[in-house]
């Protein structure tokens, strides 16, 4: 009679990332798919890590942006690399969240000892965005497919209206408000009472950050150089307050506080990261640069509350750190994603706000302030730019990176995504 194995949660660790530099949007990468993106940034791991060959336990990656081509992007991108195609692989949808949400999918199944090392990632492109027919043609051309006699496609045809050519074109905006992210960040910022000068700041040191970053050679084992792009093309190392402040408003009309430098520009690009259990690291003569060892989602109702479309992280981070025994304060590094200067500033500001606390998220006191000196260190998306599912695994595979160099600590993570949704983490060392 066989032996009932017990199930063991196991302790899941970030070998490493590596990912293509992103582009600006309908810049260097416009005539890059999805597809030929992340399978560069696939295959820049594999050489990293000489997986050539192997089969690892599960790639898990999205776009948020995706032709109907790329119904399994992962795999399809798999099969295109250097990696086993024995190597199974899922796409993963949850916005800005994506790539953060497939870094926590695939450590689950690591920790629940479903597998034994995955690999994570992201990547999208405004470039390349998926076009597509207006539901009049499509009716009409999958009719037309399956039309059986040659009069059946005739009468088709003869449906065929000059209006049917206007193509849908996907919109940076929420279905359900019809408002653009940016918009809905600016109502935010005014709830918040969040200035322009606070953004500017952000945004500045974004730049500064990741140019010192790119300076020091932080970044040297992790990029692989593609299209001739050898850095982030949307960092400005010159960007300053000064010349943030003469920027105009893009969004929430003439007073608004949002620009183009302290929002995220449309950007191009792909990232990925190597998690495995220590033995597979170990086996494989591969270093552990940290262990992720907290995750929680939120969502928040935007639609017919009061809640800020992107204000979802401020009820997962509590949520975690309850689960973790832990205050905001007990972090060495914070990694917020920059959708916007403001929206960063405004999760801050919520966390310090008594009344917030108390409402929202029945707690007796504030989770309070945060040492700004740890936040964003090597910069974060207002300078690096911004492929939607490609910044959760930039931001995983800096952490880790971080953590490593200091040698122990923690930090973390917290990504707001489109639909009301929050991603967090946390990774020690
Ligand atoms: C959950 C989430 O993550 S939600 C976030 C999702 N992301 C988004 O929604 C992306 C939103 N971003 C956008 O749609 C666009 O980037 C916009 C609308 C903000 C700006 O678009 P554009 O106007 O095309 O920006 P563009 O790059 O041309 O910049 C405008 C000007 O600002 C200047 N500028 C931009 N950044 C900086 C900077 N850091 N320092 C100095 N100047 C700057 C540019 O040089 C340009 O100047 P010019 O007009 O003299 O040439």
């Amino acid at each position: 009679m066989a032996t009932r194995k017990a199930p063991a949660v196991r302790k899941v660790a970030i070998v490493g990332g590596n990912r293509i530099p992103f582009a600006r949007s309908n810049g260097p990468y416009s005539r890059a798919s999805n597809q030929d993106m992340f399978t560069a940034a696939l295959d820049g791991l594999v050489s990293r890590f000489s997986l050539q060959g192997e089969v690892i336990g599960e790639v898990a990656a999205g776009a948020v942006l995706k032709h109907s081509k790329d119904f399994n992007l992962a795999r399809e991108s798999v099969l295109g690399s250097k990696l086993s195609p024995a190597t199974a692989a899922s796409d993963v949808q949850m916005a800005c969240g994506t790539g953060l949400q497939a870094v926590i999918n695939v450590a689950h199944k690591i920790a629940l000892g479903e597998i034994d090392s995955a690999i994570a990632g992201g990547v999208d492109t405004t470039s390349d965005a998926p076009l597509a027919v207006n539901a009049n043609l499509r009716q009409i051309l999958v009719q037309l497919n399956a039309a059986k006699t040659l009069a059946d496609r005739l009468k088709l045809v003869a449906k065929l209206r000059p209006g049917h050519i206007v193509p849908e074109i996907p919109r940076n905006a929420e279905p359900r408000t019809g408002l653009s992210m940016g918009e809905h960040a600016a109502l935010t910022a005014q709830v918040w009472d969040v200035t322009r000068e606070a953004q500017d700041e952000l945004a500045a040191t974004s730049h500064r950050n990741l140019a010192a970053a790119y300076d020091r050679g932080f970044f040297d084992d992790l990029v692989t150089p593609y299209l001739k792009l050898a850095r982030d093309q949307n960092l400005r190392p010159d960007s300053s307050v000064e010349k943030l402040a003469k920027l105009k408003p893009v969004y929430g009309g003439p007073d608004g506080t949002m620009t183009a430098g302290n929002s995220t520009p449309l950007t191009d690009g792909a990232s990925t990261v190597l998690l495995a259990t220590e033995q597979w690291a170990k086996a494989h003569n591969l270093p552990v640069l940290a262990y992720l060892t907290f995750s929680q989602t939120a969502a928040v109702d935007y639609v017919h509350g009061d809640e800020g479309l992107l204000m979802a992280p401020a009820y997962a981070v509590p949520r975690m750190l309850e689960r973790a025994g832990l205050t905001l304060q007990d972090f060495d590094f914070y990694e917020i994603h920059e959708a916007f200067a403001s929206q960063v500033l405004a999760t801050l500001k919520a966390w310090e706000d008594p009344a917030f606390a108390k409402e929202k998220l029945g707690l007796d006191a504030p989770l309070g302030s945060i040492d700004r000196a740890k936040l964003n260190v090597n910069g974060s998306s207002l300078a690096a730019g911004h492929p939607f599912a490609a910044t959760g695994g930039r931001i995983v595979a800096t952490l880790a990176k971080l953590l490593n160099e200091k040698g122990s600590g923690r930090g973390l993570i917290s990504i707001c995504a489109a639909g009301g949704q929050g991603v967090t983490a946390i990774l020690e060392k």
